[in-house]
């Protein structure tokens, strides 16, 4: 079994990055730090940002001309241009290319629809964690997807944390729901938490220093722990406590559950809008 530093430390195709932004710009970095040579990347981005931009220096190409067709290509675009971009680059795309999409909501049949032949697929959705190496992505293959393309994917995905396949693509779209866009919850739960500590009395900084550190310290004993988190949250839970009575609210019929239930609910919505 190939093991994800081995196999980037010494790949030695070509791999295209097609949308060098925020999580297309993740992703290189991860590589990059795994040993991956820049200058086996080429990236296509009409505005990539200046810490990519940098790894020309190193060999990175970017937006060179078309020369062959690649070993992979990574569509890290915005779902709703992924037609009109992926018509552009069909002169990198051959019959051996492994197409990898990170994009919300596109289909493995999309992605096929819009190249000439049948090509080997795999769609994953990371997440921002990512950009520390601290992400988690849930892949799946189409069935052209060789042992060895499934083996880089899977390196190319570790770089930017965990790796999880499954068979069944209609898992994507809540997947997507649950951990893709979840760190935005989190930092929505950190921000929501200063704002009601400034609003309990405390200045605003310290408020948000609070909630940093305790959404960041409670997030890495979650990861080092072996104990299930409902033991962690009836850990800090004393009978008849400050917690108990806010979890109490929290709780409720009408708390925590029912609000993440109908926000999971409208993000998979949407990436099933997104997949036309
Ligand atoms: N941001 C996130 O947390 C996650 C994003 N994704 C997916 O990753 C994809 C990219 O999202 P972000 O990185 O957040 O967006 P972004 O806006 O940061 O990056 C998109 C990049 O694509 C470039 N671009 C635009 N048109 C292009 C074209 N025709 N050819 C090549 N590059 C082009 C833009 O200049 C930009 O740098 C989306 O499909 C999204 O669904 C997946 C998982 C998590
Ligand atoms: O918001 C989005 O559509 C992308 C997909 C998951 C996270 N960001």
């Amino acid at each position: 079994m190939l093991r994800g530093m081995e196999t980037l430390k010494t790949f030695k195709g070509t791999i295209a990055l097609i949308g060098a932004g925020n999580m297309g710009g993740a992703m290189l970095r991860g590589w990059v730090e795994l040993g991956l040579d820049p200058k086996h990347v080429m990236a296509v981005d009409p505005q990539p940002s200046p810490d990519v931009a940098a790894l020309k220096a190193k060999g990175l190409r970017i937006n060179a001309p078309p020369v062959e067709p690649v070993d992979v290509m990574l569509l890290a675009i915005k779902p709703q241009v992924a037609g009109e971009a992926i018509n552009m680059l069909h002169q990198m795309v051959g019959p051996d290319t492994l197409m990898i999409s990170i994009m919300a909501g596109k289909t493995i049949k999309f992605i096929d629809d819009c190249l000439p032949g049948e090509q080997s697929i795999v769609r994953a959705m990371p997440n921002t964690p990512a950009a520390i190496g601290r992400g988690i992505s849930v892949a799946v293959a189409n069935a052209r997807v060789t042992k060895q393309q499934r083996a880089l994917a899977d390196a190319l995905l570790k770089a930017a944390g965990l790796v999880e396949w499954v068979d069944d693509e209609g898992m994507i779209d809540a997947v997507t729901a649950v951990s893709g866009s979840g760190p935005a919850y989190v930092f929505l739960l950190a921000e929501t938490m200063a704002a009601a500590g400034a609003k309990a009395g405390l200045p605003a900084d310290l408020a948000m220093r609070l909630a940093r550190a305790t959404v960041a310290g409670s997030g890495e004993l979650m990861q080092r722990s072996d104990l299930e988190t409902a033991q962690l949250r009836q850990n800090v839970t004393s009978p008849g406590g400050t917690t108990a009575a806010a979890l109490d609210v929290l709780m409720a019929k009408d708390g925590m559950a029912p609000l993440l239930d109908r926000a999971i609910a409208a993000a998979a919505k949407r990436a099933k809008q997104l997949a036309k």
